[in-house]
């Protein structure tokens, strides 16, 4: 488990000191895969470098599995640090040394003896598919192969915690797919507790089981990820979420709508997510919908749907409908041509 406690970091700077993470508290319960989300410079690597204390935190507590490092000697950091692994959105290898001695580098400056080495490394090679690169140098890799020898190199040590720093922002859809892949496939194997910083929602959609969203170094949401996506509170959470969700209406279609009714975006949560709730509107409103567009999707093994219909009958038929929604916890939203 990680816990951090009143944690701040300034940055002293020609013009002044900057905020990087102002009061935060935070509690990951070990095994989660957690994500940080916010924009440039809303302190989530400053938040994250904190937690190994590669920054040392201007005041607070960082607490891991019950030791706290920010009271630790350099030797005992040291020490704790080999059970906290990091990578990188540039995957930091070194280009002089092969795809082997990369991975091994941490395992010989712990002093472990050559033979533990190469078996631990081939291990981890085997673990993340590159069993055939061994010999290979960072130039001979693409971006995702580079961040498979990250990974195995960040878990040589056997860590307890991976700290992952924009993990997939330097690859394309198809590379990011496979990479979270193996991220899930660790988490689960090792029963590693993963903190993930990232600037795209799908990212936590896609791997996180608790989110937060940071803003001006602080944390102003968090929860678990199929929460904040159904039910965000924060303007700055509803507007991550919509970049994921978002559909818009094409405007041929908007020109084709009758214009006394409405359109109206209904997101289906929780077991409204499974039960047949249009069919029960349209029996007890008396309106008529349209259905425009339409996706479920699953967060977890949860579905969430998001549905945009035409809703048309008389003013007090569409509020009756919209208010019928509401009372079955679906999400309503009525749109407006842009
Ligand atoms: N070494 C530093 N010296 C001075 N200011 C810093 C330093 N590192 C971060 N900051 C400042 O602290 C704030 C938080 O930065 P941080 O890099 O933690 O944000 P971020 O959310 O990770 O952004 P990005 O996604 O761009 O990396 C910013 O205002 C940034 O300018």
């Amino acid at each position: 488990m990680i816990q951090l406690i009143e944690l701040h970091k300034e940055y002293k700077t020609k013009k002044g000191t900057v905020t990087g993470v102002d009061n935060v508290n935070l509690t990951i319960p070990r095994g989660q895969i957690f994500g940080i989300v916010g924009y440039s410079g809303a302190g989530k690597s400053s938040v994250l470098r904190c937690i190994n204390l590669l920054e040392k935190p201007t005041s607070g507590r960082v607490v891991v599995d019950n030791v706290d490092l920010t009271v630790l000697s350099k030797e005992e950091l040291r020490i704790a640090r080999q059970k906290i692994g990091m990578i990188f959105q540039h995957f930091n290898l070194i280009s002089s040394k092969t795809v082997f001695d990369n991975v091994a580098f941490a395992l010989k400056a712990a002093g472990k003896p050559a033979a533990d080495i190469r078996k631990r490394v081939t291990e981890l090679l085997h673990l993340v598919g590159l069993d055939e690169h061994a010999d290979h140098y960072p130039a001979q890799l693409s971006g995702g192969q580079k961040q498979r020898v990250g990974i195995a190199r960040a878990l040589a040590n056997e860590p307890q915690v991976l700290l992952c720093d924009e993990p997939t922002s330097a690859l394309d859809p198809i590379t990011t797919q496979s990479i979270l892949a193996l991220l899930r496939e660790i988490n689960r194997k090792l029963d590693l507790t993963i903190v993930l910083i990232t600037h795209e929602m799908e990212v936590v959609k896609d791997l996180c089981h608790q989110v937060a969203i940071m803003q001006n170094g602080q944390i102003i949401e968090e929860g678990a990820v199929y929460d904040i996506f159904a039910n965000p509170v924060q303007p700055l959470t509803k507007e991550f979420i919509q970049n994921t969700l978002e559909f818009k209406l094409p405007p041929k279609l908007w020109d084709k709508l009758d214009p006394a009714g409405k359109v109206v975006k209904v997101l289906f949560r929780d077991e409204a997510a499974e039960q047949a709730i249009v069919n029960d509107l349209l029996k007890a409103s008396g309106i008529k919908a349209n259905i425009l567009h339409g996706k479920i999707e699953y967060i977890g093994d949860k579905p969430l749907g998001t549905f945009i219909m035409e809703v048309t009958g008389s003013p007090v038929e569409i509020d009756h409908a919209i208010q019928y929604l509401l009372g079955r916890n679906c999400g309503v939203e009525v749109m407006n041509r842009e």
